[in-house]
């Protein structure tokens, strides 16, 4: 999915300079990467013409550890199996798979990237996050939205709103959005993700130009006169404590993709339609 395509799903928005630099850039290196060479019995990726046992073998990637960093190479001179240190885990080893992120963006004809659509509660992600879903469903594109609340239910259901909870809220979801980018969907990510750090850690873990963040930039006082859920009054009041905008922090990006600025003129359109 492109910018273009981005901003013809969502009516006009700003887009940051930047993006379009590297946008160009993205599709070239896109094309080169998607020019595979055919295989003679139509099976992409399943066949290793001659070297069939190199291939395989290479599939099996001892990766070393250097401090609390990892690095992988594609083969191990002495034949050993490296023990890694990744935070917590031992002896973890990269198993590759045949098929490869190509294999499936080619069966499903389109690219998996990330759509990270933060902004305080009220602004509008999660109903972006579907109405994007829906309007990528209707051009025949598979996506899928992951939304703070929902995640909560389930996956970070052990999590609070306290800071270091919020960052593994956060670092839980890019991981999870990395792997659906993988399967070669494009994932949508609605959450408030409060900090800037750990948005950037979420965009680390993509390729660059795949990771695409979208920043609700609607005013607190608009957000809080909306309170669908009524959680800014709770908030005021004292009943939540750490109430992002209240009195918990968030962090505006600095160089988002998109940036959705508030406009009454939409805020009235949007509620003539709903
Ligand atoms: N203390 C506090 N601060 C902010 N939000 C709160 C809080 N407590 C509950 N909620 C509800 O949780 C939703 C935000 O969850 P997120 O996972 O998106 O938050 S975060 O990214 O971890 O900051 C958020 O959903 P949205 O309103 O859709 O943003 C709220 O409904
Ligand atoms: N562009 C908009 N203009 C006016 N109201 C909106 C707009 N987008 C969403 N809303 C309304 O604002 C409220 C919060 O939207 P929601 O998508 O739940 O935000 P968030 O997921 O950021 O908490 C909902 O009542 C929704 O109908």
């Amino acid at each position: 999915m492109d910018v273009a395509a981005f901003r013809r799903c969502v009516g006009k928005c700003y887009v940051s300079p930047a993006f379009r630099d590297f946008e160009s850039l993205r599709f070239q290196r896109l094309s080169l990467s998607s020019s595979l060479s055919p295989d003679p019995t139509g099976n992409r990726g399943l066949k290793f013409p001659g070297q069939s046992h190199e291939r395989r073998l290479s599939f099996f990637r001892p990766i070393m550890a250097t401090g609390e960093s990892i690095s992988s190479r594609s083969s191990d001179p002495a034949g050993e199996t490296k023990q890694i240190i990744n935070g917590k885990q031992k002896n973890i080893v990269w198993h590759d798979c045949s098929i490869t992120k190509s294999d499936r963006q080619e069966l499903i004809n389109q690219k998996g990237c990330v759509i990270w659509i933060t902004g305080l509660s009220g602004s509008g992600k999660s109903s972006l996050a579907c109405a994007l879903s829906r309007a990528l469903h209707n051009r025949g594109k598979l996506s899928y939205v992951l939304d703070g609340d929902n995640v909560r239910h389930g996956l970070n259901s052990d999590l609070s709103f306290k800071a270091e909870d919020r960052a593994e809220n956060i670092r839980r979801v890019g991981e999870v959005a990395k792997l659906f980018a993988d399967a070669g969907i494009i994932c949508i990510a609605s959450l408030i993700s409060p900090y800037r750090r750990e948005r950037a850690a979420c965009r680390a873990l993509l390729p660059e130009g795949d990771f695409i963040e979208v920043f609700m930039d609607v005013p607190l006082h608009v957000c809080e006169a909306r309170d669908p859920k009524g959680l800014y009054k709770r908030a005021r009041a004292g009943k939540i404590k750490g109430f992002t905008g209240v009195d918990d922090p968030y962090e505006p990006p600095l160089n988002c993709e998109v940036c959705i600025c508030f406009s009454a003129h939409i805020q009235l359109l949007f509620q003539s339609h709903t």
